[in-house]
């Protein structure tokens, strides 16, 4: 339904997609109601401890996810559009807030994964006559005009699938942001957004060695966005810089906004060509995009394999022989095994919930393949500390380099070839061995 239904109230829940600009279910949700209302739920679920012993999110990531929600609820605010925000789980509260104001429609980002689906198909069946308008909010390249007809036909090898969706498919422009609606549309809120201590966690320093020193939210990632590219114009190098390890500028660091939807994919796609036709269009440029590609290609992983990410064979057919001693995870996370690149590592995420992509694929591989430990403990343990986890690309690499994911050449990393490559000064263990 395309028009304005009369006097009707629509409810955005927002999830992983706590943005403004470029949000396709605020957008609709907004061209189909003549009222709009908002909610977030920090779900105690994400909160709790894993049968691992660690919190299945710690504080970087809360903290973050903080930032971001207060930043969401100024910038609705200012659209008049009320925010609620609940720690709560969504299935006991939503039906109360369908009532009170008479919802007929809610809209949300679609999802796919166990977790998610698990409390979509509990609020359906507690609100049976609710209509639920679900969208792909998250891909660089939307599922509708990818050139393959269903996900089993996805390709196992990434450059397969690139090359055929980039002569393919086009990314859809982005939609602007929602003007801004009536005083009579904002609704009595009293909610408040929690504490890290109210999520049971401590409050902490940022550590002045982070690579990732930034806030959350909408505005602190369009902030990063135009001095990565506009301000430094750091973009024109990326290629070349992009497998550092220290500092804040060797990469783009968007990963913790997208992974939490405060950016949109097709905004930087937007801006990269704005780039290339105003400063420059080289490799590192088309870069960023095809690293974007990698994103959206372990999406569509998880679309075609489902819950075979976390399972201990992966996508393969593989039964490898893997240990759980538990000795040896506390070395690994505590940066005391025999290699002090690993080391350094791990130490660097336990400080900070960041770790470069080259340190993640370099810990991943000396877990699973030279210690030879079940690597799911070890993607858990990612997903507890990085502030920009996302599930499919957490789970996604760590099968890919574990020996059990699509990686065609299934490598080890040599990590005395490693540090020669990357850390041959060795500023970077210095740095993460005090
Ligand atoms: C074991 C392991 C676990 C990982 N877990 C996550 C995770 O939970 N969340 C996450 O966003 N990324 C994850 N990555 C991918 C990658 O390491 C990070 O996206 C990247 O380091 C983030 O820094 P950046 O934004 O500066 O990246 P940039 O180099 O600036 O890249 C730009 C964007 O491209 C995407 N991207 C880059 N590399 C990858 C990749 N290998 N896979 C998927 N997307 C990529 C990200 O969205 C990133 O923000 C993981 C990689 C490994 C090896």
């Amino acid at each position: 339904m395309s028009e304005k239904q009369g006097q009707s109230t629509g409810l955005v829940w927002f999830t992983k997609d706590l943005r403004v600009r470029d949000n396709h279910s605020l957008s609709k949700a907004l061209s189909e109601n003549e009222k709009v209302i908002a909610v977030y739920f920090f779900d105690p679920r994400q909160f709790s401890t894993t049968k691992y012993g660690f919190k299945k999110t710690e504080k970087f990531r809360a903290k973050f996810l903080i930032e971001t929600v207060e930043n969401l609820r100024k910038n609705l605010e200012k659209l008049n559009i009320s925010l609620l925000v609940f720690h709560e789980k969504p299935e006991l509260i939503l039906p109360e807030i369908i009532q009170t104001h008479q919802i007929k429609s809610i809209y949300y980002q679609r999802e796919w994964t166990s977790e998610e689906v698990h409390v979509f198909e509990n609020l359906r069946k507690k609100l049976p006559d609710c209509n639920f308008v679900e969208t792909y909010d998250q891909f660089l390249f939307h599922p509708e005009d990818i050139p393959y007809s269903d996900f089993s036909d996805i390709p196992e090898v990434f450059t397969n699938f690139r090359k055929k969706v980039e002569a393919n498919a086009e990314v859809r422009k982005c939609i602007e942001k929602p003007g801004i609606q009536q005083e009579n549309n904002l609704v009595e809120n009293n909610t408040e957004v929690p504490t890290l201590k109210d999520l049971g966690l401590k409050d902490f320093e940022i550590d002045s060695r982070s690579a990732f020193p930034f806030r959350g939210g909408e505005d602190a990632a369009e902030a990063r966005l135009k001095q990565y590219f506009w301000e430094t114009k750091n973009l024109k190098n990326y290629k070349e810089t992009r497998n550092g390890m220290l500092g804040a500028d060797y990469s783009s660091k968007f990963s913790a906004w997208l992974a939490n939807g405060s950016l949109s994919p097709r905004y930087i796609y937007e801006e990269v060509k704005k780039f290339e036709s105003e400063i420059v269009e080289n490799e590192s440029t088309y870069w960023l995009i095809f690293e974007l590609l990698w994103r959206d290609y372990f999406k569509y992983v998880s679309l075609k394999h489902g819950s075979k990410i976390f399972q201990l064979k992966g996508i393969s057919k593989k039964d490898l022989d893997w240990n759980n001693d538990s000795e040896t995870f506390k070395n690994w996370i505590n940066g005391k095994t025999k290699e002090p690149f690993i080391n350094a590592n791990m130490n660097e995420i336990a400080a900070t919930g960041f770790m470069s992509n080259r340190g993640r694929q370099n810990a991943n591989s000396f877990w699973a393949k030279e210690l030879l430990q079940d690597w799911r403990k070890g993607a858990a343990y990612f997903e507890s500390m990085l502030i920009d986890y996302d599930v499919h690309s957490n789970w996604g690499n760590w099968i890919y380099n574990s020996g059990v994911g699509n990686d065609p050449r299934d490598r080890k990393f040599n990590i005395k070839m490693q540090v020669e490559r990357y850390d041959a000064d060795g500023k970077y263990q210095k740095t993460w061995l005090k």
